[in-house]
């Protein structure tokens, strides 16, 4: 037996799969059932901060540690209803990712960006090589180079160096500092602890992935609260917005002037329709700058797209994001990944 021919036989292939319904909520449930006293002391905070290293840290061992921060007022923590992840937990009705569709390269040592024949290139240029050349959506930094592609990384079905190869760097989780810190007026916020450069991956915006529907009845509930964690996937190359992902975590705040950006991206997971959604600094961004994204998809980039687009729901919230371009009247509260993308189809970047 070879290892190409023991990694092209799918009995051998076990993908972690990861449902909703066998999340382990035992802390979180003793915590909430405790009395306020309790859950207000600041010890809880350090719990708080090992509870997300202890969920995260198996996929992302170097990703640096998170502290909790509160300036504002005497909330030790973020709610307990939040169980930080960096996975996707399958909801209701979703099935687990097709492997025998899952397409891998045959190449060896690192990947090779200019390759002709290195499948994963092969899979990533009709989406990049019009606007930013050909060849992965990283540059030999692991940053990200093609802002408004999605993208696509080598998977379990390759045979190139886990570690050499440069089209790898969702799959290694997060390396940039952030923190959790309390703001004035929009609740809890993800920090930078230090600078975070232009491209850098900065996380997984992780949860629960709904079908639209399911979403849809959950969403009335959580507009009552005014606390909703939906982002629709919609990108100009899927069809329809058939998914959504119920963040399981302290989802960024809102900003008209978003200095991270919201890109599909695509590892073990062969359906388009189910991409991570993985966010990256679209500038550079300096110590203690608040993370955001648009939360309707909007690019700043792209001047004509300064109106509501038809993803945005009605349901609305007053922005107080700061931002000089603040239109400073409304937000959605259920937001939408990538509808600014639709601005691609008339340069020719369309999915092939
Ligand atoms: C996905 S949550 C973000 C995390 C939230 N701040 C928290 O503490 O849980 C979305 C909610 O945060 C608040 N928010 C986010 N961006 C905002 C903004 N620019 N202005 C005002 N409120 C904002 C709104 O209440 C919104 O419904």
């Amino acid at each position: 037996m070879t290892w190409d021919s023991y990694r092209r036989d799918l009995s051998n292939f076990q993908l972690p799969v990861y449902y909703a319904k066998d999340l382990v909520s035992l802390l979180h449930d003793y915590i909430n059932a405790s009395d306020e006293y309790f859950r207000g002391s600041l010890n809880m905070r350090r719990v708080f901060e090992s509870a997300i290293r202890e969920n995260t840290g198996e996929d992302e061992p170097d990703a640096p540690w998170i502290d909790v921060i509160n300036d504002v007022d005497d909330e030790a923590t973020p709610p307990w209803e939040f169980y930080y992840t960096n996975k996707i937990w399958l909801g209701e009705g979703i099935s687990p990712p097709d492997v025998t569709k899952l397409v891998g390269c045959d190449c060896r040592g690192k990947c090779d960006p200019k390759s002709t024949t290195c499948a994963c290139v092969l899979r990533q240029n009709p989406y990049v090589e019009k606007v930013f050349g050909p060849g992965f959506a990283y540059d030999s930094k692991g940053r990200l180079r093609t802002p408004k592609a999605p993208i696509f990384e080598c998977n379990a079905m390759c045979s190139c160096d886990d570690d050499e190869c440069k089209n790898r760097v969702v799959q290694h989780g997060r390396k940039c500092s952030v923190s959790i810190k309390k703001t004035p007026d929009k609740g809890w916020g993800v920090f930078a602890s230090k600078k975070i450069l232009k491209g850098t991956f900065i996380g997984v915006y992780s949860g629960e992935f709904l079908k639209d529907d399911v979403s849809e009845r959950r969403g009335l509930v959580y507009d009552k609260s005014g606390r909703t964690y939906l982002l629709d996937i919609t990108y100009y190359y899927l069809a329809e917005t058939q998914y959504v992902v119920d963040a399981y975590h302290v989802g960024n705040n809102n900003s008209c002037d978003p200095n991270c950006r919201v890109n599909p991206c695509y590892i073990n997971e062969p359906d388009l329709e189910k991409p991570l959604l993985t966010l990256w600094a679209r500038r550079d961004i300096a110590i203690g700058e608040e993370l955001c994204f648009s939360y309707q998809g909007h690019d700043p980039d792209d001047a004509d797209q300064n109106e509501d687009n038809e993803a945005a729901h009605t349901i609305v919230n007053i922005c107080r994001c700061g931002a000089a371009t603040c239109t400073g009247t409304r937000i959605p509260l259920r937001s939408s990944s990538g509808a600014g993308w639709l601005m691609l189809r008339p340069i020719g970047f369309m999915f092939s």
